[in-house]
């Protein structure tokens, strides 16, 4: 069975170039294709097998990064987005016509992520943005539709990859939720 994750690493994970200075994200619209420009490298790349999170045809992941709030700016044609869901965490500025996710953002102060923006890298017009290091939301994928049975194929192929596969975020995020969470509770008398 052949384990499609996402095109963008079905082939093989491409590197970046570790001195990536930004570019334009562009939607999939032939006619009026929604532009927006993000200053400097994304952080955080990874798979994300969640049911939230823009997937091209055919993909069973999404490729998403975080980049800096300050960083992402509407360039052309920001008449098309809308957003999609805008009670969720993640508030996804989506083209309202061929429906790409140009970038989510949060907008609760409180969250551990706050001032950090949601965007898919394969959307960059420009090659060499930092690859995905991790997968996150494995188990997610199930929610989507795709049977639990195949799991397995998915996580090996994953770490194939060099994806390492988590039910949930990176250790790393994780703890840096954990941490934000310690700090935000009041301090026992
Ligand atoms: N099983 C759920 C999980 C969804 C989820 O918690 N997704 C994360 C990560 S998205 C980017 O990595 C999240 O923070 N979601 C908040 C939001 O989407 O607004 C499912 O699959 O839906
Ligand atoms: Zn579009
Ligand atoms: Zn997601």
């Amino acid at each position: 069975m052949t384990v499609h994750i996402h095109p963008s690493v079905d082939s093989g994970v491409k590197q970046g170039t570790g001195n990536f200075a930004g570019g334009t994200l562009v939607c999939k619209c032939q006619d009026k294709p929604v532009k927006v420009g993000i200053k400097g490298d994304v952080a955080h790349n990874h798979a994300c097998g969640c049911t939230q999170c823009w997937k091209p045809e055919g993909a069973t992941f999404a490729v998403i990064a975080v980049v800096p709030r300050d960083n992402v700016t509407v360039l052309e044609n920001g008449d098309k987005l809308r957003v999609i869901d805008a009670s969720a965490t993640i508030q996804r500025h989506a083209c309202k016509v061929c429906g790409a996710h140009m970038y989510g953002r949060i907008e609760n102060k409180g969250h551990p992520f706050y001032g950090l923006d949601f965007i898919h890298p394969e959307l960059f017009t420009e090659g060499g943005s930092a690859a995905p290091g991790f997968a996150a939301f494995v188990s997610s994928v199930i929610e989507s539709g795709v049977e639990p049975s195949e799991l397995p194929a998915i996580r090996s192929r994953l770490k194939e990859l060099g994806l390492e596969p988590y039910d949930c975020l990176s250790p790393a995020l994780m703890d840096h939720i954990a941490a934000h969470v310690a700090k935000s509770r009041p301090k026992a008398a």
